[in-house]
């Protein structure tokens, strides 16, 4: 018989939490650096890596294709893709996750042709590549989806040329990225137009540039790739990570007290500073660092939020904030402007009590005074960190599931919370219901 152990965070919540949050470097960054390393011809050596589970399977998918890995510290590792072999990267290990795309970009930029898998990620309905799709072929590559979801992508005839000018029909952060990756080593040049801006394009593009690649403009949605003929190696610091950051803040202005949340770029978190303000939460900000403070005998007042891309209101944090709706005086709004299905929480979060009516990209929140105590379920990355945002605010035990998804971008989230003074543990436990199913 075997028996299959879950994981789960025991959470007692409230009380107002009191100290310092150092920031990670950008997940969303990352799962994209890694991948270009495969452009390159040299020993990479990345600092402020996120040690967390998204970042473990791209090295690990590297490291199958042949790439050298060497870890320095949790944080800082170099790769060397010089002797990687051209192979489709392991089917699974890439369905697992959405990022592991940016290997067609890359692959296509140092192979001229590519097999990956159809990307995994979290579920907020249909993730459509057909914007990376579009930019590929604009560079001479033909595209198919092969029985099974196995992308073929192949320079059919001659070499991989610039694109000229792509058009992106909607602001995709993927396709941006994807389409730069092969752009820095096509012969010509490419400019993506209506190209998404937020900090970990501009990261990426900083990235390839300080190994040799021209690209200009990232960070406006207009990109000029110039086709280079190699990369080499260096040494280059990941950005601090946005969301990381923006999540602490909201759990500071959710539970009350005053946190320092160190080692991020202020300029990123001016769309969840202004909505944090406009609740009452007093956020001031430091050259490297925000401190967060609210009483906690003071209640939160209603906003309305609209998702929208980069300088817009991150997507990202949109669960997050939904803890704070739950809890304020009156009735809020978010409108989720990116996805078509990213309210699967709501269902957990009434479990706990809250007044929230959804309607497709729509949810209507009705303040409660407080939450109850219930199990609750991490249903995708960000909502999991919501559900322990909803825990930490809530007097009594929650207990949260499935953190696997919260594990795949938050590095040390309980240590970091309990050096707030929250009271969150791991806890490992046999799953009684698959007891004697298998084996
Ligand atoms: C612009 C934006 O906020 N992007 C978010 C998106 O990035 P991610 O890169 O995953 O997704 P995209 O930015 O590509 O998608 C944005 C929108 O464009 C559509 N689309 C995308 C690609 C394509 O080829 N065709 C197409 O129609 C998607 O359905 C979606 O509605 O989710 C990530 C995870 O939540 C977030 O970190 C990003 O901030
Ligand atoms: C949803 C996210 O990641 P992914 O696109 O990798 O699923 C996220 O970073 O919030």
């Amino acid at each position: 018989m075997v028996i299959v152990t879950l994981e789960k965070y025991v959470i007692e919540g409230g009380k107002p939490l009191y100290g310092d949050i150092q920031i990670s470097g950008a997940k969303n960054a990352a799962v994209a650096i890694l991948p270009a390393t495969v452009l390159i011809e040299g020993v990479c050596r990345i600092e402020n890596i996120p040690n967390i589970l998204d970042v473990k399977k791209i090295v690990d998918i590297l490291y199958q294709m042949g790439a050298q890995v060497r870890l320095i510290n949790k944080n800082t590792i170099e790769i060397d893709t010089t002797n990687i072999k051209n192979m489709a990267p392991p089917y699974d290990m890439v369905r697992s996750m959405r990022a592991s795309y940016y290997l067609l970009g890359a692959m296509l930029g140092r192979f001229h042709e590519a097999q990956v898998a159809m990307p995994g990620g979290c579920n907020f309905g249909v993730r459509p590549i057909d914007q990376h799709i579009k930019g590929f072929e604009a560079m001479g590559v033909s595209v198919s989806v092969e029985p099974g979801g196995l992308i073929d992508a192949r320079v059919a005839e001659g070499t991989l040329h610039g694109g000229g000018s792509i058009y992106l029909d909607v602001v995709s952060v993927g396709a941006t990225m994807n389409i730069m990756l092969a752009a820095a080593r096509a012969e010509g040049t490419t400019i993506i137009e209506n190209a998404a801006k937020e900090p970990h394009i501009v990261d990426l593009a900083n990235f390839l540039n300080s190994m040799g690649a021209d690209v200009k403009g990232a960070g406006t949605d207009s990109i000029k790739i110039n086709g280079v003929k190699a990369l080499h190696g260096g040494t280059y610091s990941i950005i601090p990570d946005q969301i990381e950051a923006g999540t602490y803040m909201a759990l500071a202005a959710a539970t009350g007290g005053e946190v320092s949340i160190n080692n991020i770029i202020p300029k990123h978190m001016e769309s969840i500073t202004a909505k944090l303000i406009e609740m009452g939460v007093e956020v001031e900000e430091g050259d490297d660092s925000i401190v967060v403070r609210r009483d906690p005998a003071k209640r939160l007042e209603r906003v309305n939020i609209k998702t929208m891309p980069y300088p817009g209101f991150p997507t990202d944090m949109q669960p997050q904030m939904a803890i704070l709706l739950t809890l304020a005086d009156g009735i809020g709004i978010i409108t989720e402007g990116v996805w078509d299905n990213r309210f699967r929480y709501v269902d957990e979060l009434k479990r706990m009590g809250a007044n929230i009516q959804v309607d497709g990209k729509i949810a209507v929140f009705e303040g409660v005074d407080h939450l109850i105590p219930a199990p609750v379920k991490a249903c995708d990355l960000r909502a999991g960190a919501a559900m322990v945002i909803a825990g930490l605010v809530t007097k009594g035990r929650t207990e949260v599931e499935d953190i696997f998804h919260i594990e795949r971008g938050y590095e040390e989230i309980v240590e970091k919370l309990r050096g707030v003074g929250a009271d969150i543990r791991k806890i490992t436990v046999n799953d009684p219901s698959v007891i004697g199913k298998i084996g």
